[in-house]
């Protein structure tokens, strides 16, 4: 295809989307409806839902869905809840196309309109320009986009340029608990004929400025459970003669990291990968506005002062977080009692080359240390639910190469060239596992609050990110079969 007609299928493309962005906004709120969030176990068929619509959406597009089911898995206390179904779709079987797995979830964080909320966070509503409502970028708005750019070309009834492949799945926020053994099993089948994967469940680094996205950190998820008996006791009847769990506790929590934001965990930096002078040229060179950054989080001061220290805390050193403390009492007013059991949850982003198995016993060594110098009686239990490592790709890849010629056309300018703070568990899955090459094409602006009150997606970044795929398929099938041609061409001579 010539480049001038592939701008002109380029234009109808991209004018078709603008005419249906009404639709595609439509969709969008039937989605965020669903409180598909997996955290909470009373919302598990809420998430079960919202896998059957996304299955319904990719059937009406034609393509063949196989929901798998990946069985139960027990929580903390004993409770077995069914995991959601991974859906595993396909459409186009074309052999001169390459294939192009997308990978996205559509289960939430937890949102409730009291937490601070300035509208309904099941309710897409748009408030200048901006589209609010939980999941809006987390990562149903951007799992959206991807059907939205495929069902654009099916609706102009031009020949799709690469055959698809989807990997839907509903735990995402909670682990990507069965996912791992999922892609084992389906190696050899499901992905064996893929080429590519594209992840789009992250964040530019700029408001404005679009990004391509490289490495990602992992997590390792903590549970520290004190306690101290059976019953939770009256604090005036009792008070001064226990040994309180809650103490206990907030001591050993606070012994997890210095006021410098410095883990104390003997040997956590141990194994971090040492900083090259190449790597410290490159985070110098990276535009990455501060102030704007600090004014997205809304905090008066950052631990850091300089742009590079600011990055290479958030992508290329480990961070610890408190998360909350189960069993605490923490609605209004005060409750005069002492929890009998109480559970410390924090967790530790991960950098390569960390080993997860190594952080954990740092972890309970270090804990059990602090908890043995306080003399108590209490019962400690130190637990790892989670862990998922990190991810680190290539940026010469051919993806990258589509990617960024896609984000020229649609935008206007060059991405910036960003790792991920936060974690997607199943980006070094499909690494590892499947050895292909996996990339992170982000849709969403930095201000756009995952995670936090009031998520949004702007309509501006939504309709884009829309365009931006569908621009990134042509762009991908150009340069695979240029590659192709090349290869089949220097084999006969
Ligand atoms: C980046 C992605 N949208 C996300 O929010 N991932 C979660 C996954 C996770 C990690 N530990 C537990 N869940 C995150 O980074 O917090
Ligand atoms: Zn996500
Ligand atoms: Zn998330």
């Amino acid at each position: 295809m010539s480049s001038s007609s592939s701008s002109l299928l380029e234009m109808e493309i991209f004018q078709y989307i603008d005419a249906h962005q009404s639709d595609f906004i439509k969709d969008l709120k039937e989605w965020v409806a669903v409180e598909s969030d997996s955290v909470q176990p009373h919302l598990r068929k809420e998430v079960m839902r919202m896998m059957a619509l996304a299955a319904d959406r990719l059937a009406a597009l034609g393509a063949t869905v196989n929901l798998v089911n990946l069985g139960s898995h027990q929580l903390p206390d004993g409770q077995v809840l069914p995991l959601p179904s991974v859906i595993l779709g396909e459409l186009g079987k074309d052999p001169q196309n390459p294939t192009v797995c997308f990978y996205g979830h559509v289960d939430v964080q937890p949102a409730k309109k009291e937490d601070g909320w300035n509208t309904d966070p099941y309710t897409l509503t748009e408030i200048d320009g901006n589209l609010y409502g939980r999941g809006a970028t987390d990562n149903k708005g951007p799992v959206l986009a991807w059907i939205n750019a495929v069902e654009t070309f099916r609706a102009l009834k031009f020949a799709m340029p690469v055959n698809f492949k989807f990997v839907i799945e509903g735990m995402e926020e909670a682990g990507s608990l069965g996912l791992e053994k999922l892609l084992e099993e389906e190696n050899q089948r499901f992905f064996s004929d893929v080429d590519y994967i594209v992840i789009s469940d992250n964040l530019w680094l700029s408001n404005k400025k679009p990004a391509l996205t490289y490495g990602s950190r992992g997590n390792a998820c903590f549970f520290v459970e004190v306690e101290c008996g059976s019953k939770d006791l009256h604090s005036g009847t009792f008070g001064g003669i226990i040994h309180e769990p809650l103490l206990d506790l907030i001591a050993l929590l606070d012994s997890l990291v210095d006021s410098t934001g410095h883990i104390q965990i003997p040997g956590i930096y141990d194994s971090v990968a040492a900083l090259t002078e190449e790597e410290r040229k490159l985070y110098e060179s990276i535009e990455f506005e501060l102030e704007e950054h600090r004014k997205n989080c809304g905090v008066k001061k950052f631990l850091y002062d300089t742009k590079e220290e600011i990055l290479l805390h958030l992508w290329r050193y480990p961070s610890l977080s408190i998360h909350g403390i189960e069993g605490a009492f923490h609605e209004q007013g005060i409750k005069t009692v002492i929890p009998a059991k109480v559970i410390g949850k924090f967790s530790i982003r991960q950098v390569p080359h960390m080993d997860l198995s190594v952080v954990k016993k740092q972890v309970v060594k270090h804990l059990e240390g602090v908890f043995s110098k306080r003399n108590s009686p209490n019962k400690l239990k130190v637990s790892m639910p989670l862990g998922a490592k990190p991810w680190l790709a290539d940026v010469n890849d051919l993806l990258y190469k589509a990617a960024r010629r896609a984000i020229k056309t649609v935008f206007g300018e060059d991405p910036d060239f960003i790792r991920d703070g936060s974690t997607i568990p199943v980006a070094r899955m499909f690494q590892t596992v499947t050895q292909k090459s996996v990339m992170m094409l982000p849709i969403g602006a930095a201000d756009d609050g995952e995670h936090s009150q009031n998520e949004k997606i702007s309509r501006h970044n939504y309709i884009e990110g829309t365009k931006l795929f569908a621009a990134f398929f042509l762009e991908i099938s150009k340069l695979h079969r240029n590659l192709h041609e090349t290869s089949h061409t220097e084999a006969i001579n």
